[in-house]
């Protein structure tokens, strides 16, 4: 049960402007797997993620996750798909400012039907002794730590992370790698992670090179390399 997209096309109008986003756009994410999305600005990388995602609808062709034919949902299926299914993660945390730590994976809890362990969750990403904190009072590695938990807390079965360490030095954003690698090993989570930074494309199980809306490329890293040990670039 993996990922499948089969002649995706997405395209967005403007006024008189066309941008064809995706271009018959062929590919499989493999269950249980980390998959690094690669390719310059413009290249249909956060597009990808979004028809995954259900955050946004493709024009044509089939995406298939698991069992879901997210064509054939109306929008209420694809809310509850989004809910039960994924997790997502940013560049920017997003964590609500007047909720405490834990307040804010509670909200990711209440998405779940079969929500995680609060306090398992916490101390895995490293943050139960910061439970009661503020997002303000948390560096930026830290606030990326709490959006992973609050993903995390519904158990879902794909974590879709755009730019994750975007916004983050080379030392606290391998630590985040290394969290990510942790989920994917602990539970089994699939991981994609869109990246401007090629190096993070080592750690992943599967490369997928984006330009101009196509796949310009995609192979498996035989040996996935440790996320400490990525070129930062
Ligand atoms: N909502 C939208 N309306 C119109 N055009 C859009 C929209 N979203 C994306 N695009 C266009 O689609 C193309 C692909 O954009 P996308 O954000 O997927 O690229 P990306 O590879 O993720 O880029 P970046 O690395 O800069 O985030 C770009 O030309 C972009 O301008």
């Amino acid at each position: 049960m993996s990922i499948v997209l089969s002649n995706v096309n997405k395209i967005y109008q403007s006024g008189e402007v066309t941008v064809h986003a995706l271009k018959n756009v062929s590919i499989e994410i493999p269950d249980q797997e980390i998959v690094a999305i690669l390719g310059p600005s413009g290249s249909g990388k956060s597009t990808l993620l979004n028809v995954i995602g259900g955050i946004d609808r493709h024009d044509e062709g089939e995406i298939t996750v698991h069992h879901y034919e997210l064509s054939k949902l109306k929008d209420k299926e694809l809310t509850e798909y989004r809910r039960q299914s994924l997790g997502f993660i940013f560049q920017q945390y997003n964590l609500m400012p007047t909720l405490t730590v834990s307040e804010n994976v509670e909200v990711g809890s209440e998405l779940s039907q079969n929500p995680l362990n609060m306090k398992e969750i916490l101390e895995k990403v490293g943050m139960w002794d910061k439970k009661d904190k503020f997002p303000y009072q948390l560096s930026g590695g830290e606030q990326q730590r709490v959006a992973i938990a609050r993903a995390l807390i519904k158990n879902p079965q794909v974590l879709l992370c755009d730019e994750p360490t975007g916004a983050l030095d080379e030392e606290t954003g391998k630590k985040i790698l290394s969290l990510l690698k942790y989920v994917n090993e602990t539970y089994g989570t699939t991981v994609c992670i869109i990246t401007h930074n090629n190096g993070i494309g080592e750690m992943a199980h599967k490369v997928i090179r984006m330009k101009s809306g196509e796949i310009m490329e995609h192979f498996y890293n035989e040996q996935p390399v440790d996320p400490e040990k990525v070129k930062w670039v």
